[in-house]
């Protein structure tokens, strides 16, 4: 029944049986001077300002774009349309049933018009943007008479101070279940809003990260951001300087694959001092803070990285080589376990600093790093060194008594090395202070608890020793938890290269001159060298060419002759020349694909197979 419409037209009163905001739109409407009898053509674009509009109000249009679709979807998908209009009231998106469509154009209600009230009358668009709150307006609701057959419901579109931005409006025949539908627009315009929202986040998120970018260059200190998955998101010139990178081959990949430490420390805890090492042995250090959200969920961290001080002072492990790069990864799994570890490998290939690797790469890093050499020293020796003792326990006993190495490392590592040499005695009492997780003092009947982790290194074949029963089976059980073989250094001659200027910088820190530099002729003899004292008798070889170095370079001049001679008597064939060469080669194609062989294979630009029979014919080990 449009008896209220016409009355109202014919100036009659129908106040008290006209929703309120249909009312007052009404009388608005006459105000503007609508012509009710008329579809009114005013103000509709042409295309090409239609198209300016929407270029406009793109955030709104891709906001809207998934909703709409799925706003028509809840209708049924049949005898509707769903409109997207500006803050205007222009139409500016359209979606429906095809047949209502082109009815609805027959009215304007289509792209390009505007349907402000003051134009138009009372109608959904424009009066929900009036009053700024959703609205229905079915039948005769609508002030023109030839929009009555419409039913139309509209929800206005706010920011987050509740300025409208837009509307949408679903219209359809008229005479529908008016409340439902209506429920139905505001849930699509609240789910622009929310669009609109995570736009203006994205953007801030963007403007806030140029910034950082742009604060973290001017940094006088590297700067370095790993989101929560272990990727690096941000590192300043300066951070990338000191890892000897450019910025784009750091952002994006994963921690573990630039710093030389293991990857574990990623995943977990982030607020830790971080120690890495880059080639020539110079030490970075990285403080990260965590950054964890309202739920204390971790977003990532933040921190610096700065070159340390007491760099070579404090080393943890120098190499690249792939052999290292097996045995530092299998090192910092381990270490973040509380097992037992057993080294086993040759004298000089750096058993002991292993294991203080593994130790300051593990929770207990805090704690002491206790070593012992049990080569060195005579049963009774040992034991008060192991155990302690108390005042008076033995002749020449210390006054007060002396705590041992396992009291003194508590909460941290103890170090036994050369354990192959431990008397067997001793090796009674140490298991059972293994097995108790107790010890007693030489003399004393008190226990103390106490919580370390044992480290023992070897060069022995304990296998054999146990055969021999010179060393216990019980006590080799309870250290062979984790076992770690250390490769001597021969298998790993690319670490040469690493160590030899690490030893150079370390050598002239100590005599206080200047840093020589090495000519790369000294290398093909230092690589074609055995090294029965591995990385030990490298290090001395170094220090005693600096002693008899004349100039700022160290030459083969200065080679001690032994290493000469060798060379020179077991001059290399070209043949053998060429595989080293060759298997130098195949090694660093492994390395850079951490010992894949499809992708190392395609480095060097041959079959797999022809590489697999290489690896065998060259004996590579990696
Ligand atoms: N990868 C390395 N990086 C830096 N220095 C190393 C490395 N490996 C060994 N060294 C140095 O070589 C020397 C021998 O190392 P270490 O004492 O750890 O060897 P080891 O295997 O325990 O020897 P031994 O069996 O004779 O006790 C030390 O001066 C150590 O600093």
């Amino acid at each position: 029944m449009n008896n209220q419409w016409k009355r109202f037209i014919n100036g009659e009163s129908v106040e008290s049986e006209v929703t309120p905001s249909i009312y007052r739109s009404w009388q608005r409407s006459l105000k503007h001077q609508v012509d009710y009898t008329l579809v009114s053509n005013e103000d509709i674009l042409t295309t090409s300002r239609l198209r300016e509009r929407r270029d406009a109000q793109e955030s709104l249009i891709r906001a809207g774009e998934p909703v709409l679709p799925y706003i028509f979807s809840l209708l049924g998908n049949s005898n509707y349309t769903v409109l997207l209009g500006d803050n205007e009231g222009y139409i500016i998106e359209a979606m429906g049933d095809a047949p209502f469509m082109s009815k609805a154009q027959k009215v304007n209600l289509s792209p390009g018009a505007s349907w402000r009230e003051e134009i138009r009358g009372t109608n959904a668009i424009g009066t929900a943007l009036r009053d700024n709150a959703p609205i229905s307006v079915c039948g005769w609701e609508h002030f023109v008479h030839d929009n009555h057959f419409l039913a139309c419901w509209a929800a206005p579109i706010q920011d987050s101070q509740g300025t409208p931005l837009g509307v949408l409006d679903i219209s359809g025949e008229a005479s529908q279940d008016r409340e439902k539908i209506l429920a139905i627009a505001m849930m699509g315009a609240g789910m622009i809003e929310k669009n609109l929202r995570l736009f203006e986040l994205e953007n801030q998120l963007k403007f806030y990260q140029e910034g950082a970018k742009l604060a973290s260059s001017l940094l006088q200190q590297g700067f370095l951001a790993i989101d929560h998955n272990g990727i690096i998101t941000n590192i300043n010139t300066l951070g990338a300087a000191l890892l000897g990178l450019k910025q784009e081959d750091i952002i994006g990949r994963h921690a573990g694959d630039i710093f030389s430490s293991p990857k574990g420390w990623m995943l977990g805890e982030y607020s830790l001092n971080l120690r890495i090492k880059d080639r020539a042995g110079k030490g970075i250090s990285s403080h990260l803070k965590r950054v964890v959200n309202e739920a204390g969920q971790s977003l990532g961290a933040v921190g610096t990285l700065q070159i340390t001080q007491e760099s070579l002072s404090d080393t943890l492990w120098i190499g690249h080589s792939l052999p290292t790069q097996r045995t530092l990864e299998r090192a910092s799994k381990v270490a973040a376990t509380h097992s037992s570890v057993l080294i086993h490998g040759e004298s000089g290939t750096g058993k002991e600093i292993i294991a203080r690797t593994i130790h300051q790469l593990s929770p207990r890093c805090e704690g002491p790093f206790v070593a012992l050499n049990c080569a060195s020293l005579s049963p009774t020796l040992i034991e008060s060194e192991l155990f302690g003792y108390v005042e008076g326990a033995f002749t020449g006993a210390r006054r007060g008594g002396k705590p041992g190495k396992f009291e003194l490392a508590d909460k941290g590592t103890i170090f036994l090395d050369e354990i192959g040499d431990m008397p067997l005695s001793v090796q009674v009492a140490l298991l059972r202070v293994l097995q108790e997780k107790e010890v007693s003092r030489i003399g004393d009947t008190k226990t103390k608890k106490i919580n370390v982790r044992v480290i023992a290194a070897t060069h022995k074949d304990l296998n054999a020793l146990v055969e021999k029963e010179q060393f216990r089976l019980d006590l080799y059980y309870r250290l062979k938890v984790v076992t770690l073989e250390l490769p001597p250094l021969r298998e790993r001659s690319e670490d040469i290269k690493d160590l030899a200027p690490y030893f150079i910088r370390k050598a002239c820190e100590s005599f206080g001159s200047p840093v020589f530099g090495i000519d790369e002729d000294v290398y093909s003899y230092l690589l074609a060298h055995t090294w029965p004292g591995n990385v030990r008798e490298l290090e001395n070889c170094i220090e005693s060419m600096i002693a008899l170095a004349d100039g700022p370079m160290l030459t083969v001049a200065n080679l001690p002759d032994e290493y000469k001679k060798n060379v020179l008597k077991s001059q290399p064939t070209t043949e053998t020349l060429l595989n080293q060469q060759t298997k130098q080669t195949i090694l660093y194609a492994l390395t850079q694909t951490r010992g894949k062989i499809a992708p190392a294979a395609k480095i060097l630009g041959i079959g797999r197979n022809t590489l697999y029979r290489k690896i065998k014919e060259l004996d590579i080990k990696f």
